[in-house]
Parts: C-alpha cells; structure tokens; sequence
C-alpha cells in the first residue's frame, strides 16, 4: 500500500467508525482532504457550498475520548486522583491498542510533532532569545512521567502490560492532548444561563477576558429551548481545581481535524446536553477549508502548542522580557535590604490594587511596542531615592496609581530601557539583518523547524526594534527628574 494509499484508507476507515457511532452523524458537505503538502496534515473541506448555522458534524458526548467515557479508570482508581491533563494522557496510553473502541481514532492521530518538546539541542538553539524555550515544560513532564505515571502502569500489568508506556509514548500523548484536546462543560444544564459559555482556564488580561466573553456571547447560538448549544473551547493549558470540576479534558473525534485560523475561522464546537456539534459560523464555499480557530496566539505559542507559524502573520506576537531583568536593571543601587522592601511593597500594591508590576514577565505587543505602564512603575519605584520613596510608601497605594505618566518618561527611565531593550535583544542567536537574509533562503518544505524559529525570533526582534525607536522617541520635557537616581550603576554596585 502507498502512504497516500494508507492515509486515505485511515481517513475512511475513522469516518466509517465514527458514522457507525449511535448518534453521530457527519453532513455530505464536508469531507477529510490531505494538505500535507502545505504541511497542513488533514484538514476539513466543504464539498458543496454551506449557509452559516449550518451543522456540519454532530457527535454524542458517549463517543468522545475522555477519562469519564473510558473504562480504564474503573481499573485504575488512582486516575481520579490525578488532574485532569495527567488523567487524560494515562487514559490515552492504556486505550492506544488495537482492540481499544477507539483504535480508528488513534490511527488518524499524529505519532510525529514539529513542536518543538520534539526538536533537538541544535533545533532549540535557534529559539534561544525566545519565550518559547521558558515554556517548554519538558523537565517538568518528565518528572511526572518518573515520579507519577510509570510507577502507576507498573502497578497495572493487566492494564498497561501490552501497551506502549514509553517516556516517548508519553510525551506523544502529551502532545496530542496540547494539540487536539477541547475542554467541554461537564454538564451544561447545572448552569445558570449567563454563565453557560465555557471559560478559558488559562488566565488573561482582565481586558482580554472581557473581549473572550464578548466574543462567546456573539458565537453562542441557540436552537431551541430544549436544545440549548453551546461553544466548546478549544483546550489551554493551565489547570485549577474549579477548572478540573467544570470542565472536562477531551479528545472530539473529527472535531479535532479543523485546522486552526483565527482570521478565516468558519466554524465552532458547540455543546448541548447529549452532542457536541460542529456548526458553520460564516457561510463556507464549495472547496473552501473549514477552520477552527486556537484563539488569537503569537507565532512563538503556535509553534510551542500546534507546532506551525504563520508566516509573515505576526499580528498577535508579543516579546517577553523576563521582570527580573528589569528588576536588576532598575535596582542596581539597592542594598538588598531596601530592595526587598521595595520589592514588598509592590508585592501588596499588586494584591490590593489588582495590578501586575510583578508579573514574570513584561510583554510588549506588536500592536503597540510600547513599555507598558506597569512596567514604567516598576523601574521607577524603584529607582526613588530613599526619602522619595519613603514618602510614596507613606502616602499609600493611590498615590502610586495617581504618578503623573510624564515621570514615567524620564530621561534615567530612557537610560534604563533602552539598555534592559538591548540586553533582550542580545539574547537572539542572530540579529535583525541576518535573519532577514536566512528566511529568503530557508524553505518551510527544506526546514520547517529553522524556518519557523526564525519567523518567531525575527518578529520579536522586530518589536524590539520599534520599541526601542519609540523609547529613544519619547518626549522628555524636564530633563533629570529630582526623585529619581541615575540608572547608571554607583562605582560600588558595579564593583559588587
Ligand atoms: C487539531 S489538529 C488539526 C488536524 C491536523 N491537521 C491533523 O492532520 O490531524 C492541530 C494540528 O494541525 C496542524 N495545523 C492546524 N492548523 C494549522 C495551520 N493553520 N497551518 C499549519 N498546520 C496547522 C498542526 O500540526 C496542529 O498541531
């Protein structure tokens, strides 16, 4: 059998499994197509022309592939135990075996990533500079894998003796839950009906949290009373416990095989008490891909989640600097002393204002490359004299919020950003220009893995770049500020 042969046969033989399903049913508008030219893998097509509201898919709730729906973790109880993520990946190594229900399923599933949990030391060196390095986890998993899930398939031979319970089989399964896996509401008729949108998990802005709920709330469609849907969200990362109740870690068969865009989305999950249904959300043109959409995600989490960039779409990256730079930069004629009570007070100011001066990290937008003002607070408080602070400190938290953003643009801030932008920019294995001349001539087809390292790291240098224009552009009306020190390190802390 040619490998075209046997993808096509593997295709089919999921869409036979999944129609033969009770309750599922599959519309004849939509077929699999193989994209793995455009290194797409498969994707979703329309085969006639599709009006929005359209159900394109619907699954019962009985056929996904979850901790709840599969036998194991009655043989297994430790399973409940374990989050939700772990639990799932557990789950999924017991039931990759040929007599699992869902063995058709699991052929169509990836065995090979392009994300970078995959890529070798030398591949990773291409990302240095970048967050996605930070990010990774893989210690972090492995440490569950020794630590939690080996031990448990050792106590289950019965369970786990013929499959696959490899570190590599691990990381795989890890891999397609961050890929495929959707976060469905355990149960939708518990909620109160302004609440019936599923939550992202993973916590934003306050500012992005209300254009998520604006946006659920325009998508989320209703049938009927009887048959109220829902939107699913498609899976993010973090965990908490209120999440592990609420919502269910899932694999959606076929709804999982939309490819994602967040500019040509055309269609979403939605869930009502027994389906889970696939429904256009624009009208779809005979031919046209069908597509999901991941969120709104920098080319540096595409890569880390999804394993692909959007080359040339740079729309949604964002440059991370790491706050303890900052923090060093700006703190440099501290005692340490003073610098933890500087740093204290901050700490509180952020609790009780809401604020995050102290967040890991400072992220500047594409869409402003800008130092935000938090940041501008953080550098300086703590580059206050000593009596200037103390009379901020006296003064309370108000008074922080109340400093003028004029005094934020100092010249010693100038200094002092302008020399923390660069320390960020050194931290990229090449620069600007280098990398401009490599992506002409490093093909996705040839390279995909350096080519998208360099659509990340080229973009976050571009940011970089233009911030640093904007700060060697600000307007500094008085020229040294009487409450700052210089950014410049005394002689006795370069010395120290
Ligand atoms: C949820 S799956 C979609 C189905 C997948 N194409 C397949 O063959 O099984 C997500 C994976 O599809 C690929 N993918 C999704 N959207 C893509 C896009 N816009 N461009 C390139 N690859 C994409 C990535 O490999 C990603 O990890």
């Amino acid at each position: 059998m040619t490998n075209q042969d046997d993808f096509d046969a593997r295709s089919q033989a999921f869409l036979s499994w999944l129609q033969s399903e009770p309750g599922a049913q599959i519309s004849s508008s939509i077929k699999l197509a193989d994209l793995r030219s455009q290194n797409q893998g498969r994707a979703v097509l329309a085969t006639t022309e599709i009006a929005e509201g359209d159900v394109l898919f619907s699954i019962p709730r009985t056929t996904i592939l979850s901790v709840e729906n599969s036998g194991i973790a009655a043989r297994v109880p430790e399973i409940a135990e374990l989050d939700r993520w772990t639990g799932l990946i557990v789950t999924m190594m017991a039931e990759d075996r040929a007599d699992s229900r869902w063995k058709k399923y699991f052929d169509v599933l990836p065995r090979a990533f392009t994300t970078p949990m995959f890529w070798s030391e030398e591949e990773l060196g291409e990302l240095a500079g970048t967050t996605v390095l930070d990010q990774l986890g893989k210690e972090e998993a492995e440490t569950t894998y020794r630590d939690v899930v080996k031990p448990l398939m050792d106590k289950y031979p019965g369970v786990f003796g013929k499959v696959d319970c490899s570190l590599e089989a691990y990381h795989r399964m890890g891999s397609v839950i961050l890929s495929y896996s959707f976060d469905v509401e355990r149960d939708p008729e518990d909620e109160d009906e302004e609440e019936d949108v599923t939550k992202l998990p993973e916590a934003e802005s306050d500012e992005e949290d209300e254009e998520e709920e604006g946006d659920k709330s325009e998508n989320a469609m209703e049938v009927d009373e009887e048959h109220e849907v829902v939107e699913v969200e498609e899976v993010v990362e973090e965990e908490d416990d209120d999440e592990d109740e609420k919502f269910l870690k899932a694999m959606v068969p076929l709804a999982d095989m939309l490819n994602g865009d967040s500019d040509l989305c055309n269609a979403k999950l939605f869930y009502s008490k027994d389906q889970l249904e696939m429904r256009a959300t624009k009208p779809i043109a005979k031919d046209e891909q069908i597509f999901n959409t991941y969120g709104d995600l920098p080319n540096a989490d595409l890569l880390r989640r999804y394993g692909y960039t959007r080359f040339g779409k740079t729309k949604n990256d964002v440059v991370e600097i790491p706050t303890q730079i900052a923090i060093d930069a700006a703190g440099v004629n501290l005692s340490e002393l003073h610098l933890k009570k500087r740093m204290d007070f901050m700490l509180e100011y952020d609790e009780q204002q809401d604020e995050d001066l102290l967040d890991d990290s400072i992220q500047i937008t594409i869409s402003t490359c800008a130092i935000p003002t938090s940041a501008l607070l953080l550098t300086y408080i703590l580059m206050l004299k000593p009596a200037a602070f103390r009379d901020l400190r006296k003064q309370g938290f108000e008074a922080v919020s109340a400093i003028p953003r004029k005094s934020l643009k100092s010249a010693e801030q100038q200094d002092l950003w302008l020399s923390i932008l660069r320390k960020k920019m050194n931290m990229y294995k090449t620069d600007v220009v280098t990398d401009e001349n490599l992506i002409l001539e490093t093909k996705a087809d040839q390279n995909l893995n350096l080519r998208n390292a360099i659509e990340v790291r080229l973009s976050e240098k571009r940011i970089l770049e233009a911030t640093i224009k904007k700060v060697k552009d600000w307007k500094i009306r008085v020229n040294k500020s009487k409450e700052l020190i210089s950014s410049r390190p005394t002689k006795r802390a370069r010395m120290a």
